[in-house]
């Protein structure tokens, strides 16, 4: 089998491993590093030294912004099966992800693949409709540059919003959990959003990250669930990323579970990570989609397309949830200035 890699250099040149055949020896990443950064052509090719730096965000909200005429203050990520809440903006300016100079393509069902412009009740927001998983093949920088670009483009606050298992077993598919904290398994392997060299612009080389959820927002969503009448639907837990795209053995989630975990997914940490670097203020949460049990007796298994479902299904009460917490938010920034 013969397999060619294209890749692009800054200038847009193709460079290719040569004639098309996979070459014996290994590409030597660390001399790609020192050249032009490559831009890749296939998601499936993640390149480690990928560097989206202040100029090339700057470049992308350009773009953006010449097509616009929405400046939001709240940039918000729907997780998999909640793109529902961009359908639900008025007056929109939707930007598909391949018309966007620099942007990754979205490969997952239940992810459109749009940036989506409008108005949630009034208030101007940007919508990421689908997001960027490292199982894809994208580095974690890579997956979490959409939130330097909401920055750039005036954002205060990030709303992101997640698919995910239930660990607790108090939960029950179709809850919301209110994340007040995340455990970064990824970082602990290493991995993370910020490796590299630090561009001061963007914020701090280390950053802190206690209260990564900010109180004060996590407060508002509850006075929202409790005006909902969200009493026996809404959590409030720990949140956990893994690689996927697999989903976990028992043993990995008795693991997580003794860890103080609620919910495990595929994305979120180091969106918050970028969104904390930056001096966003996060608001974060996970629709149980799932229930991830910790018994080998137990025959459920999770799927992706139950997952999309569960998200369709809780769609309108989602679509509720956010744009309460939403008109919050601004009525909180409006009080400010
Ligand atoms: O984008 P999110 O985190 O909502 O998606 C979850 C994690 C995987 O991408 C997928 C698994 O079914 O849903
Ligand atoms: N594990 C990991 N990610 C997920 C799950 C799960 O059970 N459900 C939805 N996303």
């Amino acid at each position: 089998m013969s397999c060619e890699i294209i890749v692009k250099n800054g200038n847009g040149e193709n460079y290719s491993n040569g004639n098309g055949k996979i070459k014996d020896d290994k590409p030597n990443f660390f001399n790609e590093m020192n050249s032009s950064p490559p831009r890749t052509s296939s998601p499936c090719f993640s390149y480690f030294g990928e560097n989206f730096t202040f100029e090339i965000i700057e470049d992308i909200k350009k773009y953006l912004f010449e097509r616009t005429k929405i400046r939001p203050k709240i940039g918000i990520i729907c997780g998999t099966g909640l793109g529902h809440l961009a359908e639900n903006l008025t007056n929109v300016d939707s930007f598909p992800y391949e018309d966007i100079p620099n942007f990754p393509i979205s490969t997952v069902s239940g992810h459109a693949g749009k940036m989506v412009f409008g108005y949630l009740n009034n208030v101007e927001v940007m919508c990421m409709q689908g997001r960027f998983h490292y199982y894809e093949g994208y580095p974690l920088s890579k997956c979490s540059m959409p939130v330097r670009v909401m920055k750039i483009c005036g954002c205060t606050h990030l709303i992101a919003t997640n698919a995910a298992g239930g660990l607790n077993p108090s939960y029950k598919v179709g809850d919301i959990m209110i994340v007040k904290d995340h455990i970064n398994i990824m970082g602990f392997a290493g991995n993370s959003p910020l490796q590299g060299p630090n561009d001061p612009r963007f914020g701090p080389r280390f950053p802190p990250m206690d209260r990564a959820y900010d109180p004060h927002i996590v407060k508002i969503a509850k006075e929202v669930a409790k005006e909902m009448n969200m009493g026996n639907e809404i959590q409030t837990g720990v949140y956990t990323c893994v690689g996927g795209p697999n989903y976990e053995t028992v043993a990995e989630l008795k693991m997580l579970k003794l860890f103080g975990v609620d919910a495990v997914g595929m994305s979120t940490v180091h969106e918050v990570i970028t969104a904390r670097h930056c001096d966003m203020k996060v608001f974060a949460f996970s629709l149980i989609t799932n229930m991830c049990y910790t018994d080998y007796d137990d025959n459920e298994e999770a799927n992706h397309d139950e997952v999309v479902n569960i998200g369709l299904k809780r769609q309108d009460r989602i679509t509720e949830f956010v744009t309460k917490v939403v008109t919050e938010i601004n009525l909180d920034l409006n009080k400010k200035h």
